[in-house]
């Protein structure tokens, strides 16, 4: 801690019970005359309460059954982090935590600051200030844990979902780095403005380094799938429309029967939550340039352009398998919609919600480092992602591809109120 600290601003972890005062002095409200009601998600803008304009201005509702950034409309920037954490954590510095994450989390999706800019001459300001004036920009925060935050650290074996299980090494998993991939507790941030994405886990870290570290980053600089039918299907770094088939907030009971956990689940505390599967996937992009659009095609049954199936109809007309073009099957048998879609996966859906990425240059060859951070959402990922991963092992696509990064996250249900906090029914009455 620096000699310009305080305890208001930086307090140090304390006990289990999180009151409201607390962790609002946590996240550096106190003082800052922010009305604490406003922390409970009166769905006005801060840009609006300020001057700004209304575009800047939306705000997705915090609190809910679910938590925001899964199944809300795909937001167009990403700043995803990976935290370990530190060997000194404990479960009351965890829950202490997590609570300011919360508090901060619920004034960020408002485009509040999580505390005053101007503090204190000799005080650093209690937010870091690049977000100020620009609103929300529609900022979700969603929280979750891997598999390591339940091993003996902290204690917690016990509260470990089953189907927290470590993906393990898959067929396509021979170029995963360890160093991007897993860690304890997991952030995405999503909005319209990636300042605004990477302003709210700038200050979440911030809040949280006393407990824990970054492990990973990863930014994502547009949307490669559509979560809403209101959206125009995006494009992915090979040219081709990616989210058509997708699960669309307008249909609750698909998302219900493939999303949300339920009642199935071994851990009451992730009911409403959902798996997230993250797997950074370069994408082989000059290789991929320099094929011909008949095999480009092919190899993913569709049409570049449009994103009509090649066995024909508009973009959302429905694959048939059947359909035969020169004797031939119009989707090719190793095709990437034929072998991920669910007739072929025992009806496994998913809720795929990835990014384009770019990391500037691969130095060692001179082509860009760049591809798909993909994100999907599901009940349970292994007899969803896995399975559907499993069948892609045929795809012809992957000799365009790399899996470099693959994590999996518990993400639990939403916050109901102000008190609330990340993973208080599983931690809260933990001594
Ligand atoms: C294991 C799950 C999947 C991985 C990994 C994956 C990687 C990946 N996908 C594309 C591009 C497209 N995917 C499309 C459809 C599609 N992909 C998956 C699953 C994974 N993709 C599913 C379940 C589906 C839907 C299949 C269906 O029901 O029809 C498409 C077609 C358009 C669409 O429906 O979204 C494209 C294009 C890339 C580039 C990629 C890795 C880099
Ligand atoms: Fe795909």
């Amino acid at each position: 801690m620096s000699t310009t600290d305080t305890p208001e601003t930086h307090p140090e972890p304390d006990g289990p019970r999180v009151d409201r005062r607390r962790f609002l002095a946590g996240v550096g409200l106190a003082g800052a005359g922010l009305a604490v009601g406003g922390a409970a998600g009166a769905g006005i803008g801060y840009a609006a309460a300020s001057g700004g304009t209304d575009t800047d201005a939306e705000v997705e509702p915090f609190y809910g059954e679910h938590q925001a950034g899964i199944i809300t409309r795909q937001q167009n920037s990403l700043v995803f982090a990976a935290f370990d954490l530190k060997d000194s954590a404990t479960v009351p510095s965890v829950q202490t935590m997590l609570a300011r994450w919360a508090a901060a989390a619920s004034l960020l999706t408002q485009g509040k600051p999580v505390g005053p800019v101007e503090s204190r001459p000799m005080t650093p300001p209690a937010d870091t200030g690049e977000a100020f004036d620009l609103g929300a920009h529609r900022l979700t925060v969603t929280v979750g844990f891997g598999p390591t935050f339940f091993d003996d650290r902290l204690g917690l074996q016990d509260k470990r979902p089953a189907a927290l299980q470590p993906l393990g090494q898959l067929a396509t998993d021979t170029t995963i780095d360890p160093t991007i991939s897993g860690g304890d507790v997991c952030v995405q941030a999503c909005s319209e403005d990636p300042q605004v994405a990477f302003h709210a886990i700038r200050n979440l870290a911030r809040i949280g380094r006393n407990v824990v570290t970054l492990r990973w980053l990863q930014e994502g600089f547009g949307r490669a799938s559509a979560t809403s039918t209101s959206q125009v299907t995006p494009r992915n770094l090979f040219g081709f429309k990616d989210g058509t088939a997708n699960i669309k907030a307008e249909e609750p009971a698909v998302a219900g029967e493939w999303v949300w956990v339920g009642d199935e689940t071994d851990q009451d505390w992730m009911k409403g939550g959902s798996y997230l599967v993250t797997r950074k996937i370069r994408m082989h992009i000059e290789a991929w340039d320099s094929d011909d659009i008949t095999d480009q095609e092919r190899i993913f049954g569709r049409v570049k352009e449009s994103g009509a199936p090649l066995s024909g109809g508009d973009e959302f007309a429905t694959l048939d398998f059947t359909a035969k073009t020169d004797g031939q099957p119009a989707i090719h048998p190793f095709s990437h919609v034929r072998l991920a879609h669910p007739d072929n996966n025992g009806g496994a859906q998913i809720l795929r919600r990835g990014y384009n990425y770019t990391d500037g240059i691969d130095t060692r060859t001179g082509t860009l480092a760049a591809g798909l951070f993909f994100m999907a959402y599901q009940k349970n990922a292994h007899e969803q992602f896995v399975r559907i991963q499993n069948n892609l092992a045929q795809d012809a696509m992957n000799e365009y591809v790399s899996p470099i990064s693959s994590s999996l996250w518990a993400i639990g249900p939403g916050l109901s109120k102000i008190g609330d906090w990340y993973g208080k029914t599983m931690l809260g009455n933990t001594p």
